[in-house]
């Protein structure tokens, strides 16, 4: 990566960090000059339309749903901090994978990892598949699979990494050689939304697409739902601009703003994501109530060394096994205090959640058993609290979940 520069606060072992990333972050697309008050702070753009000198003659913008000035300055942050050309910003993940899925047409070919957010899941088996595309799943974190999985008519390569909710971690740039050596026009797609753009930067390793559920981290805040998509291919970003045009899945003003000021402090957010997660990955591993803990940052994890080759660091998603049954997960989950159970992750406040109930219900009881999503799994989102706070509350929780009296066999 000629890009970076190995600074300070890089993590140890991981991937230097990407250089100028915060100067980016709070600078690019804000300039003050490009407003006649030279306003420091983007203002928000409610006007839906624009002036116009002459018919077709406009300043760059004609109506709010295919560009609007507080969007633009999100998306040119956005592509700056994804080493992008191009961002677009749309009203949500779910809607950034519709507005790339229209790149294909029926009777095409989209192979995904099989360990996927549920509701990416859920619109390729029950709503792309329904209209006609071809889609299929396997486990991209081997290259073996990947390789054997593509067919004549694969036009799309869908990767999540680390997955969501068992934390998988498949090589971007593995996959990325394979695909495109096997056809250079198929599409690969990697959904970045655990990683961020602090961490992970999926072009700079081969990917064509970068998305967000910019929902998570990248708002960071959670007050605002919204997808991005990174690139760098012209082609590409003009049939896209056109689906989001035509489609008009567009986010607001307002919640472009809300995201923008949450992207400023990004780099600060993940840095202590980071930390915290790491103390609370430690504590669960040492614990004889858990039977087992997956997190990238942890030497444990099967994807350790791909993960220090192809990020700068780790965020704060953790997922575990509690020991005993359905009624430990439900009794730890009911007793945080700390945590709220909530769906969602990447925000500054703690959440914890049980995937097979909540987040991935929509996967399949069969699927969900294929990829480790059991009664037992438990999935968090650590925040930026006080480390000692995040334990304690995992702690006393777990303490609530053994006391029940059903047999846990410790
Ligand atoms: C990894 C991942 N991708 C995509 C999505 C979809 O994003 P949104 O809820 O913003 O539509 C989510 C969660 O919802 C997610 O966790
Ligand atoms: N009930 C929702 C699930 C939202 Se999940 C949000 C987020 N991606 C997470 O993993 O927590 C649905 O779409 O069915």
């Amino acid at each position: 990566m000629a890009s970076q520069k190995q600074n300070d606060s890089s993590a140890a072992g991981y991937q230097p960090l990407f250089k100028s990333f915060a100067t980016d972050a709070i600078h690019v697309g804000s300039e003050p000059e490009q407003w006649n008050s030279r306003a420091v702070v983007p203002p928000i753009s409610l006007s839906t339309t624009f002036k116009q000198h002459g018919p077709g003659k406009h300043a760059g913008f004609d109506y709010s749903r295919s560009g609007n000035p507080t969007r633009s300055c999100l998306e040119r942050a956005v592509a700056a901090l994804d080493g992008a050309q191009y961002c677009l910003a749309l009203a949500s993940g779910l809607a950034a994978t519709l507005t790339i899925t229209h790149l294909f047409k029926a009777g095409d070919g989209i192979l995904c990892m099989n360990d996927v957010y549920g509701g990416t899941n859920r619109y390729f088996r029950k709503v792309a598949a329904e209209v006609g595309f071809d889609v299929s799943f396997a486990d991209l974190t081997k290259l073996e699979l990947l390789k054997a999985a593509l067919k004549p008519n694969t036009k799309m390569v869908w990767i999540e990494t680390p997955t969501n909710p068992t934390m998988k971690v498949v090589d971007i740039k593995g996959c990325s050689d394979i695909v495109h050596e096997h056809n250079k026009d198929i599409i690969v797609v990697v959904d970045n939304t655990f990683m961020s753009s602090y961490f992970q930067r999926p072009l700079a390793l081969g990917a064509d697409i970068c998305m967000y559920s910019a929902t998570k981290y990248i708002n960071g805040h959670s007050d605002v739902v919204m997808g991005l998509i990174s690139l760098n291919r012209d082609d590409i970003y003009e049939r896209l601009k056109t689906f989001k045009v035509s489609l008009g899945a567009v986010p607001s003003p307002f919640d472009c703003y809300m995201c923008n000021r949450g992207l400023k402090t990004l780099h600060v957010r993940m840095k202590q994501h980071f930390k915290n997660a790491m103390a609370a990955a430690q504590f669960l591993e040492a614990d004889p109530r858990v039977d087992k803990v997956i997190f990238p940052g942890l030497p444990s994890h099967p994807q350790h060394e791909l993960t220090k080759r192809q990020c700068t660091g780790c965020p704060g998603m953790i997922t575990f096994y509690i020991k005993g049954k359905l009624e430990h997960a439900s009794t730890f989950l009911s007793s945080l205090k700390l945590f709220a159970l909530a769906e969602s992750l990447g925000g500054y406040e703690s959440l914890a959640e049980h995937p097979a109930i909540m987040t991935h219900a929509s996967v399949s009881e069969n699927e969900r058993k294929e990829l480790g999503i059991s009664d037992t799994l438990i999935r968090l989102s650590v925040g930026l609290e006080d480390e000692e706070d995040i334990i304690a509350d995992l702690n006393q929780a777990l303490a609530a979940a053994v006391s029940i009296s059903v047999d846990l066999n410790i």
